[in-house]
């Protein structure tokens, strides 16, 4: 086993966009892959001991910190988007949506996209906070939640090493989603009164969201089966992987949006507001 190098962890961080050493990064990901499976299985273990923890104690306020945290992410993913997205249009425009953006084009990023990249990546653990917030603030922990966050972290430090535009256009989808669902986020944890629709509108995006995956997914698996040519970068075990964590995400959304706003007219927190 590699050993854990924190320092070599942060030293990409504050590398910047010029030059920023992709492949370098990778290696370092790849070699902490099973630290990455330790801090997962260590979020997993203290999120539910802190639970258990809270059992008999009176929720935490934790107002100002949780409207700090969700306007940091929300500022990440705002300008992680556009240096994502921009240069990605040049992709899509040259080869298409298919080819250009989910097949294999994806995979030769400029430096600045790399180093952007890169902190997506990281950034999947970071977002592990949310639910210690969920935890302290004693509000309702679905399965949906700590589920998504260990399963993205995974997904991300296993696919991130390895040639994969798909994967690449996952993340540059999801974080244009969260440059959404965070300021939703931020603007809850300011008590603003948000209409019930935007909560329907966010969770629609990310159904959509899960739903271009998996049409990314079809694709490949026409290309690989049906066609003589397999031009894509991921190797057909990536794309299975993608397709059985997208279908679950969106079971779980779909699940989540029916009982939300659909059973019984939807819940009263979305209708009052
Ligand atoms: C509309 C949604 C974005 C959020 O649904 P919720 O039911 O969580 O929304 P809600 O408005 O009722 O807010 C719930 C409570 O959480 C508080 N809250 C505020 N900021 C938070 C944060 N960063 N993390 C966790 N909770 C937070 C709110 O103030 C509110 O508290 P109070 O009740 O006190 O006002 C939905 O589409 C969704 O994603 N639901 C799944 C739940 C979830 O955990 N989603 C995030 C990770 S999934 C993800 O990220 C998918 C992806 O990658 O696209």
């Amino acid at each position: 086993m590699n050993k854990l190098d924190l320092q070599q962890i942060w030293r990409f961080v504050t590398y910047g966009e010029n030059g920023f050493p992709a492949s370098e990064a990778q290696k370092t990901v790849r070699n902490h892959t099973v630290f990455a499976a330790i801090i997962t299985l260590a979020y997993f273990i203290s999120v539910f001991l802190l639970k258990f923890f809270m059992r008999n104690r009176e929720p935490l306020k934790l107002d100002r910190a949780l409207q700090v945290w969700n306007l940091i992410i929300s500022i990440f993913s705002i300008v992680a988007s556009f240096k994502l997205w921009f240069p990605s249009f040049e992709f899509i425009r040259r080869d298409g949506f298919m080819v250009g953006f989910q097949c294999k084009s994806l995979s030769k990023m400029s430096t600045s996209q790399e180093y952007w990249f890169y902190l997506l990546v990281l950034s999947k653990a970071v977002e592990f906070i949310d639910t210690f917030f969920i935890v302290l603030r004693k509000k309702p922990l679905i399965f949906l939640h700590w589920y998504h966050h260990m399963a993205t972290f995974m997904f991300c430090v296993y696919q991130y090493p390895l040639p994969s535009s798909q994967f690449r256009a996952g993340g540059i989808i999801n974080v244009a989603v969260h440059a959404v669902m965070y300021p939703y986020y931020f603007a809850r944890s300011l008590h603003l009164r948000v209409p019930g629709i935007v909560a329907k509108l966010v969770t629609s995006l990310q159904l959509v969201q899960f739903l271009s995956f998996l049409i990314g997914s079809i694709y490949h698996y026409y290309v690989y089966y049906f066609l003589d040519v397999y031009p894509c970068d991921s190797s057909i075990i990536q794309v299975h992987t993608s397709t059985f964590l997208n279908s679950s995400y969106f079971l779980l959304f779909a699940n989540f949006f029916f009982k939300s706003y659909i059973v019984k007219g939807g819940k009263n927190k979305y209708k009052s507001e």
